[in-house]
């Protein structure tokens, strides 16, 4: 064995076989002896599949464990289970468990175990695997964790203590987990009292609702001691330091879906160990220069914002109040006018039409968020809306306005709402759906969800924007001015009560990632990488085997 270059080599046992295995600087590889002369002649990915072959990254090692081998007497786990050989001149042994790819984006925690001659030996790749891992600074070593165990299906407690803390506790990540007891209970504890400088990072298990308070929590903690005050809309946001991991135990899932690909608690926590981290931009939304919230995926207005007002009276039933309330939602076909004025973004690379995805080291993200952070430095950033000329301006009558500051990718859309938007690129894509037939409407709606094109319909239009903001049209004319909020809710609710009288009723809501804004009219502006997942985006293919070789 070498130590000296920096390289550990040995040969081990796994498995019944004698296997080559090396550390190097950046990765675990093993080789298995007997098969090693095969592997020039014969298909090397054959080989590969065997498991005769296999070679990690260091960074993506969970933890190493001395492994108490004594297969002799008893037989309690599959890795005890030794042949007589092992028994006999491999009797120590250790076990590395690493992340393992599976389909759909899918991670597994996979172990390995080692047998060594002697107890030295094995006691030094342990030791020596350790020192690695302790190199390796981006890991959280101490999580704040909050559970809705309302949310989805009601499984959030249940799903973080069989699935995800039993991994954590692998990776010896120590963690105070606070059970949620009323809504806005987490977003109120981390913006007063908690004591965010005892943790690396801050732990989410619920859906999108739950992933919008810890933003607004750690948003508001972060303004406050930058002394930043949200309000004034042009109002340069400070972002936060700490991460936030994603365990999905919600009804969207579509924080989670859209920076990792798929909504899955394990391949969160594997990502949460491993330190990953995915910046994502924030939207503003405020009324009359008053900050109402802070938006991560979706805003809409119109249909999206139907659908949640009616689904918040169903959420006894979960996640299945969305496709009842969609359903009904699309039949009462309602559709709203207004003015929207946008403001397009410009000199940035991508379009809402391009074929090419966000995916895990975004080149487009990298590129447009240093113009931003450029035009910050020039103090050209936020431009007030009445000096610029580059403002457009659109008014009618729409189905929906969407604004899609990621791709809002989520099960029952995998592409999601606007499939080529990026989740750090400083921009949003405005959706606007204009009043059609329902034929047309639903043609829209089931391009969602096949690989059709949404936007390629002539009522459909999509823009990529830093800002927008949107007017109904009773907000506009002096007379309606003079109209109270409760006067004109009064009024949209008389035209909701009434379908037959085939009017619209003047006012939708916005759904903001799943919460109902009190006002219609709102002015919206997106801020570049304000918050960090513990992330990584989504991984263009599994990493295939062919690829191990080169980095060997
Ligand atoms: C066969 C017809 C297919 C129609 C597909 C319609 C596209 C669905 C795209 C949904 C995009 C949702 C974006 C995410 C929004 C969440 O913030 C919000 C709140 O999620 P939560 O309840 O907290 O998990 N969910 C909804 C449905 O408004
Ligand atoms: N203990 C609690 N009791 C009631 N509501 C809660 C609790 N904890 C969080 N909430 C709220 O529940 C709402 C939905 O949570 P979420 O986890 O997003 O589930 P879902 O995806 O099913 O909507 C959020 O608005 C959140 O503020
Ligand atoms: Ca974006």
């Amino acid at each position: 064995m070498e130590k000296q270059t920096g390289l550990l080599l040995s040969h081990l046992l796994l498995k019944n076989s004698v296997f080559e295995v090396t550390l190097n600087c950046s990765h675990l590889v093993w080789k298995d002896l007997a098969t090693k002369k095969k592997q020039t002649s014969n298909s090397i990915h054959h080989t590969f599949k065997d498991g005769s072959f296999k070679c990690i990254p260091v960074s993506e090692i969970i933890a190493v464990q001395e492994t108490e081998v004594d297969a002799g007497s008893k037989d309690d786990g599959k890795w005890q289970k030794m042949s007589l050989k092992a028994n006999e001149s491999y009797p120590f042994g250790f076990t590395v468990s690493y992340v393992e790819r599976a389909s759909r984006h899918c991670w597994r925690c996979a172990d390995v175990t080692f047998h060594c001659p002697n107890g030295t030996l094995c006691l030094q790749w342990v030791q020596t695997i350790q020192e690695r891992l302790a190199l390796l600074t981006n890991r959280p070593k101490s999580l704040l964790v909050y559970i809705n165990p309302y949310g989805g299906k009601r499984q959030g407690k249940r799903i973080y203590e069989k699935r995800v803390a039993p991994l954590f506790s692998r990776a010896s990540i120590s963690t105070h987990v606070i059970v949620t007891e009323y809504a806005n209970h987490a977003r109120d504890h981390l913006r007063t009292t908690a004591d965010l400088d005892k943790y690396d990072g801050v732990v989410c298990v619920g859906g999108d609702g739950m992933f919008s308070e810890i933003v607004h929590g750690l948003m508001a903690r972060t303004q406050m001691e930058f002394g930043v005050d949200p309000n004034f809309p042009n109002a340069k946001l400070m972002p936060c330091q700490l991460r936030i991991g994603v365990i999905p135990a919600g009804s969207t899932d579509c924080i989670c879906y859209a920076t990792m690909g798929t909504n899955d608690p394990v391949t969160s926590s594997l990502h949460i160990i491993i330190g990953d981290s995915q910046p994502m931009d924030i939207c503003t939304v405020h009324h009359n220069n008053t900050f109402l919230r802070y938006s991560v995926s979706l805003l809409g207005y119109g249909f999206y914002g139907d659908v949640l007002t009616d689904s918040e009276r169903k959420r006894w039933m979960g996640p299945a109040r969305y496709d009842i309330s969609g359903f009904k939602t699309f039949l009462t076909h309602h559709h709203y006018e207004g003015t929207v004025s946008f403001l397009p973004a410009t000199n940035i690379l991508g379009t809402p039409r391009d074929k090419t995805r966000c995916t895990a080291g975004c080149y487009i993200c990298q590129h447009n968020s240093q113009i931003h952070s450029v035009k910050k430095l020039e103090n050209k950033e936020d431009e007030d809306i009445s000096d610029s000329g580059e403002w457009k301006v659109i008014r009618g009558k729409f189905l929906a306005i969407n604004a899609a500051n990621m791709s809002c990718a989520c099960p029952r859309s995998p592409k999601g709402l606007s499939p080529a938007a990026h989740l750090a690129d400083g921009t949003a894509d405005l959706i606007l759906v204009r009043k059609c037939s329902r034929f047309n409407f639903l043609r829209h709606l089931l391009r969602h969800a096949n690989k059709d094109d949404q936007f390629d319909l002539t009522f459909v239009e999509v823009h990529r924007v830093k800002q927008f903001r949107f007017t109904p049209r009773h907000c506009e004319g002096d007379s309606e001015l003079n109209l109270t909020e409760s006067g004109k809710r009064l009024f949209s609710h008389i035209c909701k009560d009434h379908p037959a009288c085939g009017c619209s009723p003047a006012y939708s809501n916005w759904n903001c990632d799943g919460e109902i804004l009190p006002h219609a009219a709102i002015d919206v502006r997106v801020h570049c990488q304000l918050i960090k997942l513990f992330a990584r985006g989504i991984e263009e293919q599994p990493i295939f085997e062919s690829f191990h070789t080169s980095a060997v």
